[in-house]
């Protein structure tokens, strides 16, 4: 059998908003200390089976990076590359970030909340750019267009960003051999699995990803996806 690229996808462990059930997009939430230790599981893992990483990519969040730290911390690591965009980032989640989603479930409805959670075109609410939550207003996002720092996203926008940064750097890396490892977040992995299974968009709003459980996906020499599985203990 023909040698297969395998690439590991892992959703950070749990967020102090996910702890408190909060719309969580780009507020940059530290792990709560479940995820901490969800985040070493999955390095302990990864370890156990063998994992080995030549570079790893991450997102411009606390909650994305710290979850890589632990990770290269211990598969004995820390020394790969780490590249960072925002292009990985969680998708932003508009004037609902910070909301509690059972309190907007029952203000709004369940199936409303539903559309904006998991449909694929929907934009939540959009913020409004002299609001506090504005991306622009960080610096981290000082060197994005205005036209690509987001008010609000629908999954649609998501892959618009994270699936032309999929092309332009991780799948050269996966297929000139290198072992890569993605720490990111539900949504902008939902966007990536999307892309990379041919998923519908009718289909997608079914794809849950847990947190903190390595997703491995094995590629062909064509860098079509062969098989994936998640790995636990
Ligand atoms: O709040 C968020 O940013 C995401 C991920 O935690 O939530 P959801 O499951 O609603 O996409």
């Amino acid at each position: 059998m023909a040698a297969r690229n395998k690439l590991v996808l892992l959703r950070h462990g749990e967020s102090l908003w996910n702890k408190e059930n909060r719309f969580t997009g780009w507020t940059d939430v530290d792990l709560s200390e479940k995820g901490v230790k969800e985040a070493g599981d999955a390095g302990l893992v990864l370890k156990k089976e063998g994992y080995v990483f030549d570079i790893a990519y991450t997102s411009y969040l606390k909650r994305a990076i710290r979850t890589l730290w632990i990770v290269m911390e211990e598969t004995d690591l820390m020394w790969i590359p780490v590249k960072k965009s925002w292009m990985l980032n969680e998708r932003h989640y508009g004037a609902l970030q910070g909301l509690n989603k059972a309190e907007t479930a029952k203000k709004y409805g369940d199936e409303q909340v539903f559309i904006w959670r998991r449909s694929y075109d929907v934009r939540p609410p959009s913020l409004e750019p002299d609001d506090p939550r504005y991306p622009g207003n960080d610096p981290r996002y000082g060197a994005l267009k205005k036209d690509e720092i987001p008010l609000t996203e629908s999954l649609k926008d998501t892959c618009e960003r994270a699936v032309p940064y999929w092309t332009s750097n991780i799948v050269p890396d996966i297929s000139s051999g290198k072992k890569v490892l993605v720490v990111a977040h539900g949504n902008s992995l939902r966007a990536l699995v999307k892309h990379i299974d041919g998923i519908s968009d009718d289909e997608i709003p079914k794809l849950n990803i847990p947190t903190g459980v390595p997703l491995v996906y094995e590629f062909d020499a064509e860098m079509r996806p062969v098989e994936h599985y998640y790995i636990r203990d």
